[in-house]
């Protein structure tokens, strides 16, 4: 019993030694380069007031002196980095009651498997330190822009969010995919969906239809005297949100318009009355993410961009032009900016969760059948009426 008390004892001092090894490293390291990066109040200087070791790191926590801003701290992010002898990507700043440093020794995964969130909770990946994040469509950032290169992941991140969405309190979907609807058309059969648009025409309809919703439900909270709509919520989802570029001579421009308008209103006032948007692009350019879309999208999903311009149409930075080249390595920014690995699921699996789903075409086609109509493809059948 007492080499074992002992053998504890040993260990327990083992790892104290450890921690106060890895204290006093790290706090003379990061005093030396607030030092040699002037960054300082007067003669105080920024002092580490703890390490604490998990399994993913060290977390130290950073006393800041009067005078000296946490931002002027961050902005050196990557000179800190180098002096303590981590990848900028390894390393975490930000500012909680205190400045936290975090450096992280867990290796991401580049494959994390699908799993469904709760209600309107969706989720959307898993940060370094192995942490399981969400986004909220009943949260305070409702609208939501999706962007990256081709093949960083945003289908399949997509895929991930509407096969979520479709179950529990599924909102009511009108999902507009102008690549014939390979992408979305996945969803057509399902009760939830009301609307699936193929063609910029339909596109237009759609985004009329949810536009007119929204201002009736502004006319109801008004009469009923209440600031938030309390019923189904409505989400508007848009794949490729540069397929509304307009180019010199175009015969669609004037069409394009009218939807980014409408789009526009509905970002502008649609979260009071739980009408909300999934806005995607491949390409994202200041004249597709116009300006207006864009303060009113306080979330966004952004994968590897081509470069800085891309990556700051999206987060107003440079992040997403310096993220690996990973299938599914994205930034989520909404109150502050994560690294995350998306969920991955492929369309025959996404198929198979939903089939569990109450189907609404199919009944609507064995109607038809019934009926002897010529109609076959469910997809001339344009929009479902709202109701
Ligand atoms: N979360 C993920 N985890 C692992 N691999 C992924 C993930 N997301 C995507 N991939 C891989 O990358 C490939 C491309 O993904 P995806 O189709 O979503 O890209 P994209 O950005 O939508 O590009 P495109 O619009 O050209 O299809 C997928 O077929 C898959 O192999």
């Amino acid at each position: 019993m007492f080499a074992s008390i002992g053998f504890g004892l040993l260990c327990g001092s083992l790892v104290s030694l450890i921690s106060s090894f890895s204290y006093f490293s790290l706090s003379n390291s990061f005093i030396s380069a607030c030092k040699s990066l002037n960054l300082s109040s007067g003669d105080a200087l920024p002092i580490v007031n703890a390490t604490f070791e998990n399994q993913w790191g060290t977390r130290m926590l950073v006393g800041l002196p009067v005078g000296l801003s946490s931002t002027k701290v961050m902005d050196q992010q990557r000179a800190i980095a180098e002096a303590l002898r981590v990848t900028p990507d390894n390393m975490e700043m930000r500012y909680d009651d205190g400045l936290i440093i975090d450096i992280i020794k867990k290796e991401m995964p580049i494959k994390v498997p699908y799993r469904e969130g709760f209600g309107y909770k969706v989720f959307i990946g898993v940060n370094k330190r192995g942490e399981e994040r969400f986004y909220d469509f009943d949260g305070p950032f409702p609208h939501l822009l999706i962007g990256g290169i081709s093949g960083g992941g945003k289908s399949v991140m997509l895929r991930a969010i509407l096969t979520q969405l479709v179950f529990g309190p599924a909102p009511d979907l009108f999902l507009c995919d102008l690549k014939g609807g390979v992408e979305l058309g996945l969803y057509r059969e399902l009760e939830c969906v009301k609307g699936l648009a193929i063609t910029l025409q339909q596109c237009r309809d759609a985004a009329a239809a949810v536009e007119e919703e929204m201002n009736r439900r502004y006319s109801v909270m008004f009469s009923n005297g209440s600031q938030s709509w309390e019923g189904r919520k409505m989400v508007f989802v848009m794949d490729e949100l540069a397929d509304l570029k307009t180019r010199a001579g175009d015969p669609e421009a004037k069409l394009k318009q009218e939807i980014k308008t409408i789009l526009t209103r509905i970002s502008a006032k649609g979260r009071a009355a739980g009408v909300l948007l999934v806005l995607c692009t491949q390409r994202p350019s200041a004249d597709v993410v116009d300006g207006l879309i864009k303060t009113n999208i306080a979330a966004s999903i952004c994968f590897r961009t081509r470069d800085d311009t891309q990556s700051r149409i999206v987060l107003d930075h440079n992040g997403a032009a310096e993220l690996p080249d990973i299938p599914g390595r994205l930034i989520f920014q909404s109150a502050r900016d994560e690294t995350l690995q998306a969920p991955f699921i492929s369309a025959g699996d996404a198929k198979q969760i939903i089939s569990k789903l109450p189907k609404r075409i199919l009944e609507l086609e064995a109607e038809q059948h019934e009926h002897g109509s010529s109609q076959t493809d469910p997809l001339d059948g344009n929009f479902i009426e709202l109701r």
